[in-house]
């Protein structure tokens, strides 16, 4: 055993040790390893829940390689974490969870090739043994690979005669935004959507991903099979071009929430933490894995969406605009990353707005729009001879992207009939062939002499490019990146021959300069960058499994049943609540303040009859106050959180019932004791009467006012945007508070309103803590002065037109309330979810 890792085993142990014998078996069992054979000492430890057996295996595996102290160091830690996290006294050994680890885990046969997509008992690929890789300088590299995705059959998407229209604001009239399109986006490629703005771009990805089907003609096609929509979506995502994470958690929280969303309970716990390890490790986040989502920069926000519908590994991923507010450095990197996937088999599609020349030749097929038509399909390195072959000659030096953008907004004459024209009559044909241009790049230039196919192709035979994160390398990335995209990928011999994995691979190494490289081919070969040695696995290959598109089952749901949905979800929400300074910490602290200051105002008025009006006016303030911060902080949050539920519900996470109960849940038990605290506070301060009947049923009222506001606040922000909102909240709430009984008798209130009074929440609340006060035949008041009007309580409800009030009439009123919003906000949202379509 290496002497590093001897030292981490010990440490490590000392870290968990004198708590309980459980852990103290651990440690021994731990250090144990030490002294015998791997795989003996893990037939015989004792692990008492599988998760740590699994966590073992992986560890031991390692030790067994001897050839990554690094990852056996990792294994351990996630052993630590969950002994600590979990307890490891609760629950006794099973027989069954004596077997081998690595058996269980399905890892023993880690030689098995990535890409042959062999299942595994767990759901997962085979495991292939990270390789270490030398650098010059001697420091060894890992190579990390996507290899324990789960498999997905590779997917092409075509889709004939599609034409889109919507109303156009008159009587009867439509606007047609796409004018019969065709067009085929193979696996294996990625492919730009382009065009001038208002061209179709964003309506045709909508149409392809599923998210647009009204008022749509033509067919789609996937794998040559009319598509059906349900199936499509689970194999395909689409990830946005706002990147909206949930703000409190950490990249790897964001990302286990993923996993046990989308890979359902068929894949064990540990299984899913791989898959999210890798999936991190490869896209570049290893280092931010515990950083919150609301701090990443803009480059690794996209990065980490793009992680979160990685780990069911979609065949098809659509991006809406990936690039939008990213430096052309990290714009670089992310159409690199992506086309690695492209190049693992998955089908890419992107629409770009106007992509610098050195971005336009990364992708390998260019569908162009221009008023909602077809100007060119093919090759991007066909694009300037087609232009050329119509006449529209690119200058030298000039970026064919935005000559052709030029072209098809109409600066060089009326150009779109013609391309249309010639798109129709098929000359766009010779160019949509996959090799079209293969050989045809020049290794250096970045002009469109590169597109025109004046290059050498003599790059050819430098297959192993590396690709960096850091700015003053990507110079050598872009030089590098260009020769992996010589030779198309192919996937059917990556199916079959088990040891071909062409395409672009992407290795992180070890090193401080946090830069990943990207090679081609599955075997060793000779790096361009620095001349390293790498043996590289299928890194991102989408690892086909034999299931068919076409005979996957249509009727299943989502990944995990509604209850499982709902319990990731209540846990996330009630994670993000508890981190929310905003919605948690200020708020606690805000009840107590005010709750204080109500306090002093009305100090010990409570029993004094003289001063009963200043009582019912604070009884009026707490009913007040509970309302607004209830009703608040939910408008202005809620909306926030649409825009995710949105993304994760059409990438087919969850569903929306799932969401709106965790959703509903989530908060309630923050409301109950922050309005609780504040109530309590008051009551105390103010000497309101000290019997137990009479405090719970004050709280209670008050809880469940604030509970109803609390619901129009979820109602006002799945219905509005924040602004609107903001402004709908308090506006709806005054008419409840003057029709609440505390400024107006109710018997003054002219009889046609008196009807409003009925659907005034806060009347119900108020009402209700006037009777817990001075219901129930309360004792006289104390008088401190020579006369008070108002000494006998029941005499007071008559005053204020009470004297018929019930506790329990208004207690039911509110909760009937609280339902009824919250039915009405879940049918808001669904709605909401329509009119998206
Ligand atoms: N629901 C709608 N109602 C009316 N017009 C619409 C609707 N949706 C899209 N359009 C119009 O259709 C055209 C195409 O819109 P789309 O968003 O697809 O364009 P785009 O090419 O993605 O543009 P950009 O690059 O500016 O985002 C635009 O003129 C837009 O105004």
């Amino acid at each position: 055993m290496p002497n590093g890792l001897e030292l981490t085993l010990i440490s490590s142990s000392s870290a968990i040790s004198d708590t309980d014998s459980c852990h103290r078996q651990t440690i021994s069992e731990l250090q144990g390893i030490q002294n015998t054979s791997f795989e003996a000492a893990a037939q015989n430890v004792p692990f008492r829940r599988s998760t740590y057996v699994e966590s073992y295996a992986d560890m031991l595996q390692d030790l067994q390689a001897k050839s990554n102290p690094a990852r056996a160091q990792r294994s351990l830690s996630f052993v630590q974490t969950k002994l600590t996290k979990n307890g490891c006294v609760s629950a006794l050994q099973r027989p069954e969870d004596r077997a081998p680890c690595w058996q269980k885990a399905g890892v023993v046969n880690s030689q098995n090739n990535l890409c042959n997509g062999r299942p595994s008992n767990h759901g997962l690929a085979p495991k292939i043994q990270n390789n270490t890789t030398t650098s010059p300088n001697g420091q060894k590299k890992g190579t990390i690979s996507l290899s324990h995705l789960p498999q997905r059959p590779p997917v092409d998407i075509e889709f004939c005669d599609i034409s889109y229209s919507v109303p156009d604001g008159h009587i009867r009239g439509f606007k047609t935004i796409l004018k019969s399109v065709s067009g085929k986006f193979r696996n294996g490629e990625i492919t730009a959507i382009m065009g001038p703005s208002g061209a179709g771009k964003s309506t045709l990805m909508n149409i392809l991903a599923g998210y647009k089907t009204s008022q749509l003609s033509g067919s789609v096609l996937i794998n040559s099979k009319e598509r059906n929509l349900r199936r499509f979506r689970k194999l395909s995502c689409y990830i946005m071009q706002d990147d909206v994470l949930i703000a409190n958690l950490t990249v790897r929280e964001a990302m286990m929430v993923a996993a046990n969303l989308k890979l359902g309970k068929n894949m064990i716990n540990y299984a899913k933490c791989v898959v999210v390890e890798e999936i991190l490790e490869t896209i570049g986040l290893k280092e931010s894995t515990n950083t919150l989502t609301c701090n990443l920069s803009g480059g690794q926000r996209k990065r980490l969406s793009i992680a979160l519908e990685l780990v069911n590994n979609p065949p098809v991923m659509f991006f809406d605009e990936p690039t939008s507010g990213l430096d052309s450095s990290t714009c670089f990197q992310l159409i690199s990353l992506l086309k690695s996937l492209a190049r693992g088999g998955r089908t890419i599609v992107c629409t770009i707005h106007q992509p610098s020349a050195r971005l336009f030749e990364k992708f390998d097929h260019l569908y162009l729009l221009a008023q909602g038509q077809c100007v060119y399909e093919g090759r991007v390195h066909g694009l300037v001879p087609y232009l050329s072959s119509l006449g529209y000659e690119c200058p030298s030096y000039h970026n064919p992207a935005d000559y052709v953008l030029e072209v098809a907004s109409g600066e060089y004459g009326e150009a779109v009939p013609k391309l249309v024209e010639a798109v129709k009559s098929g000359i766009c044909k010779k160019y949509t062939h996959k090799d079209y241009g293969v050989n045809l790049s020049s290794a250096k230039s970045i002009n469109n002499d590169i597109i025109k196919g004046n290059g050498s192709g003599a790059a050819s035979t430098r297959a192993v490019a590396t690709i960096t994160l850091e700015d003053e390398k990507s110079a050598n990335a872009y030089e590098a990146d260009e020769l992996t995209e010589l030779k198309p990928p192919k996937l059917k011999a990556q199916q079959s021959q088990t040891s071909d994995c062409s395409g672009v691979n992407i290795q992180i190494t070890n090193d401080d300069s946090g830069s990943f490289s990207s090679s081609k081919g599955g075997q060793s070969q000779n790096a361009v960058s620095g001349g390293t040695n790498t043996v590289v696995g299928c890194m991102t290959s989408l690892l086909d499994s034999h299931e068919s598109v076409v005979t996957l089952p249509s009727k299943t749901g989502f990944p995990t049943s509604g209850w499982t949905q709902f319990w990731i979800l209540l846990k996330r929400s009630f994670r993000t609540i508890m981190r929310d300074r905003m919605l948690t910490h200020m708020r606690l602290a805000s009840h107590v303040i005010v709750g204080a200051i109500i306090g002093m105002i009305y100090y010990d008025v409570g029993n004094e009859a003289s001063k009963i009006m200043s009582n019912a006016g604070c009884i009026f303030f707490v009913a007040l106050f509970t309302t607004f911060t209830a009703m608040m902080p939910t408008i202005l949050t809620f909306p926030t959180e649409m825009s995710v539920f949105e993304r994760e519900h059409l990438n087919y996470w969850y569903s929306l019932k799932s969401f709106y109960f965790a959703k509903t849940l989530a908060d309630i038990p923050f409301q109950i004791v922050f309005s609780s605290v504040f109530v309590l506070v008051v009551y105390y301060l103010t000497s309101q009467p000290m019997e137990i009947e009479r405090i719970s049923m004050f709280v209670f009222i008050c809880v469940l006012n604030s509970l109803v506001a609390q619901s129009l606040g979820l109602l006002i922000g799945a219905g509005m945007n924040v602004e609107t909102g903001v402004f709908l909240g308090p506006v709806s709430t005054i008419p409840t508070i003057l029709f609440s009984g505390f400024f107006v008798n109710f018997d003054t209130i002219p009889g046609y309103l008196q009807w409003l009074t009925y659907v005034s929440y806060v009347r119900y609340g108020f009402e209700g803590a006037m009777v817990s006060i001075y219901g129930m035949d309360r004792a006289k008041l104390h008088c401190n002065e020579i006369y008070c009007h108002h000494r006998v309580p029941k005499k007071f409800l008559e005053w204020m037109s009470m004297e018929d009030a019930r506790f329990w009439v208004d207690a039911v009123a509110l909760i009937g309330i609280f339902f009824a919003l919250r039915i009405i906000a879940y049918f808001v949202l669904r709605w909401k979810l329509h009119m998206i379509r």
